[in-house]
């Protein structure tokens, strides 16, 4: 039995909590007559409006389309109106409408909506926002009159071992994450948002997703990821407030200079290829030693079951049962001054390369609230130490600061611009 929606909801830091459209603060959930929320479907309606944005700790969807767009204009009342047309936009996906639904659709002109979305619901669609580090500055250049406003902690993510980045799959002014439980619904948000956007951003890059890699709720079951393992058991779930509030939201304390990120958080993008063929011609002893948890439960490999807690001390009779390169002690809190971070990638294949091999992995995710003490160390840790990495090449990075959610009446990112 799924627990209720205040059981899931009830304690996001808003305070309140109610159906979507309802006006309160706190994120609220729609389903035709359902109590739980956290399970998502394709008559569930996440509000807009709120003093987070969606698509953080309400409960991943199984589709993504992640977009980052480079700003094509030298105008900063050009950008806050992108902005302000980007909100109302969201606004209306988000609840299943269509884009400029209110306003009459003369003829003899390209209707408003491009309307591949037309009689679907809204399937859970959430739009988060983000500014990257180029959108402040640029080549030494304030470049819209914000750049004393730039967080700290908001510059280009540093090179890690190994990494094989693509300049193509990196980086961006903004960044939009799109998703839903509909690809269509997804895809329809982008084409819309960027349609709106022409002759002031323009698309840089793009990811599509299938298959999340975590579960962001309790009530969740655990996915799993294309290597065949349940992935998300350990990631911080939005009904634990105390770790969001201390991992994933900004604080207006952390970074003065920059206190109208409060409310918001950082989101780190990595495109991961898996080499699968080399994975799927691996022992499953060797997979699990890699991943440090059995296949089929989940479990770590200390023993229990997949919620219990491994035991990094327990030896077997040729050394620890969970092995010192395993991923999940290098990822675990006790390896990284107790830092966590809230997880939510997703599975892609994009085609194959001339010798068959799928170009597939993981578009990773994640949420912090500082992303130099909460993601660099653990990615240097892993990047240097991690046995999965002899499967994995990291080929696409990005780093964008995510602004607080949208009151009524207000547009995305007023906290900076307004
Ligand atoms: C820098 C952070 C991380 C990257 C990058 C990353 C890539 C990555 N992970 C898997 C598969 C699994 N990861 C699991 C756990 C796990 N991973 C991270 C961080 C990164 N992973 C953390 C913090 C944790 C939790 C550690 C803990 O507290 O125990 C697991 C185990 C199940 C789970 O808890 O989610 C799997 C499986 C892949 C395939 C991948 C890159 C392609
Ligand atoms: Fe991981």
């Amino acid at each position: 039995m799924g627990l209720s929606r205040r059981q899931v909801f009830g304690a996001t830091g808003a305070g309140a909590l109610g159906l979507a459209g309802a006006g309160v603060g706190g994120w609220a959930v729609a389903r035709d007559g359902g109590d739980a929320g956290a399970v998502t479907s394709d008559r569930a309606r996440f509000a807009f409006h709120g003093r987070h944005q969606a698509g953080i700790v309400t409960p991943a969807q199984d589709r993504l389309h992640f977009a980052a767009f480079d700003v094509t204009t030298s105008s900063r009342d050009d950008l806050v109106g992108l902005l302000r047309t980007w909100t109302a936009a969201a606004e209306e996906m988000t609840r299943g409408a269509e884009v400029g639904g209110g306003s009459p659709q003369p003829y003899d002109a390209p209707p408003t909506d491009t309307g591949e979305a037309l009689g679907l619901p809204p399937s859970g669609l959430t739009l988060t926002f983000g500014f990257g580090p180029t959108l402040f500055t640029k080549d030494g250049r304030d470049r819209f009159g914000i750049a004393d406003a730039q967080p700290a902690s908001l510059r280009e993510l540093p090179h890690f071992p190994a990494d094989a980045l693509r300049p193509e799959r990196s980086g961006g002014d903004l960044c939009v994450q799109a998703c839903a439980d509909d690809p269509q619904v997804a895809v329809h948000a982008i084409r819309n948002l960027s349609r709106l956007a022409f002759g002031t951003a323009a698309l840089r890059w793009s990811q599509l997703g299938f298959g999340r890699t975590s579960s962001t709720t309790r009530s969740q079951a655990t996915p799993r990821n294309l290597f065949g393992f349940k992935d998300g058991t350990a990631n911080i779930k939005a009904e634990d407030t105390a770790e969001t509030d201390r991992f994933v939201w900004v604080r207006p304390e952390d970074d003065p200079a920059a206190d109208w990120l409060a409310g918001g958080s950082y989101l780190v993008a990595r495109r991961i290829n898996m080499r699968i063929e080399q994975w799927d011609s691996t022992s499953l002893a060797e997979q699990e030693a890699v991943v440090g948890r059995d296949r089929t439960e989940g479990a770590p490999l200390s023993g229990g079951t997949e919620r219990s807690d491994p035991d990094f001390s327990r030896q077997g009779s040729s050394g620890p049962l969970i092995p010192v390169d395993a991923h999940v002690r290098l990822a675990h809190p006790a390896q990284n001054r107790g830092v966590q971070l809230l997880r939510r990638g997703y599975n892609f294949t994009d085609g194959n390369d001339d010798l068959g091999r799928l170009d597939a992995g993981l578009f990773f995710i994640a949420f912090v609230r500082d992303p130099v003490t909460g993601y660099v160390p653990m990615q240097n840790r892993l990047s240097k130490s991690d046995a999965m990495m002899e499967y994995l090449q990291h080929t696409g990075s990005a780093l964008f600061a995510v602004p607080p959610g949208v009151r009524p009446g207000h547009y995305l990112g007023q906290t900076l611009f307004g």
